[in-house]
């Protein structure tokens, strides 16, 4: 089933940042080998000859080729507000993201701070609420929180970011449990795994658990070869949405016998095997 984002069709469930590569090759090629369904561009960081405090589209007129670049990659962009550490700034960085890419999609982050980059829950939740109203189609980095969940629903978006560990810092996934919670107390929201992740099996652990979609940076951008850590994550996230489709067996306490019993060699029903709920077609 073809994941839809706000409508639109993704080729892939990898969604793949611009940020950070050792050179515009290097991204283009990674953009290649992962094909992913969504590359996300940060106007304040990305912007050539940019200043930090850039207020108006026209100081991202000096962006041309990397626009270009982008351009070529022919991969839908999914402009973000990277780095807003308040609601009027991801508001204005998320109007020059409409501008300049002709998208009512926006990535919404709004940090509290430079260091840890957590997000401001409830300046997160005032942007996305004033931003929906607007008529974005609004992706909300996030955490965990459910109430926090509660309200970004209610502001009007269908789909959550929430970050698995610290952006940038390559430590995985911190809390599965949280992680696995909220799939499971949303389980009809598009779930797509963003931050912190280092390798491609913990894209592939949070895909056989239901997420949607992965978004990763730093990992691809600051490996020894891009292009082919992007073509693992790719591959990963595959697998894992492979796996969930269809439906893990149930981790047990104790061991289970694999060999069948004598007359019951292709059923054993004394056992459930999986969950319930059963993976979409
Ligand atoms: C580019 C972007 O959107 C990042 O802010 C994102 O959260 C990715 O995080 P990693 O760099 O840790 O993959």
């Amino acid at each position: 089933m073809t994941l839809h984002v706000y409508g639109q069709p993704c080729q892939s469930r990898l969604f793949l940042g611009t940020a950070r590569y050792p050179s515009p090759a290097s991204l283009g090629q990674a953009v290649e080998e992962a094909k992913p369904g969504f590359i996300t561009v940060s106007l304040r960081r990305e912007a050539i000859g940019m200043g930090r405090k850039a207020k108006s589209p026209h100081a991202y007129q000096g962006s041309h080729g990397f626009q270009g670049l982008l351009k070529a990659m022919g991969v839908p962009v999914l402009p973000n507000t990277a780095g807003c550490l308040s609601v009027s700034e991801a508001m204005t960085t998320a109007h020059m993201g409409r501008e300049l890419f002709q998208t009512p999609l926006v990535k919404l982050e709004v940090i509290r701070d430079e260091t840890t980059l957590q997000p401001d829950l409830p300046g997160l939740m005032e942007a996305a609420r004033l931003l929906c109203a607007e008529g974005f189609h609004v992706l909300p980095y996030c955490t965990t929180d459910l109430s926090v969940a509660d309200k970004l629903m209610q502001a009007g978006c269908t789909i959550l970011m929430p970050g698995a560990s610290p952006i940038g810092a390559g430590q995985g996934i911190h809390d599965p449990a949280a992680m696995k919670r909220l799939r499971a107390c949303f389980p009809e929201t598009i779930l797509v795994a963003d931050a912190g992740l280092r390798v491609p099996s913990q894209a592939a652990a949070l895909m056989e658990w239901g997420y949607d979609a992965i978004l990763v940076n730093t990992a691809v951008a600051r490996a020894e070869n891009p292009p082919l850590m992007a073509r693992a994550f790719a591959k990963a996230v595959k697998a894992g949405r492979m796996a969930f489709k269809a439906g893990p067996t149930l981790e047990r306490e104790e061991a289970v016998p694999s060999t069948p019993m004598a007359g019951r060699a292709f059923t054993d029903d004394t056992q459930p095997w999986r969950e319930s709920a059963h993976a979409p077609a």
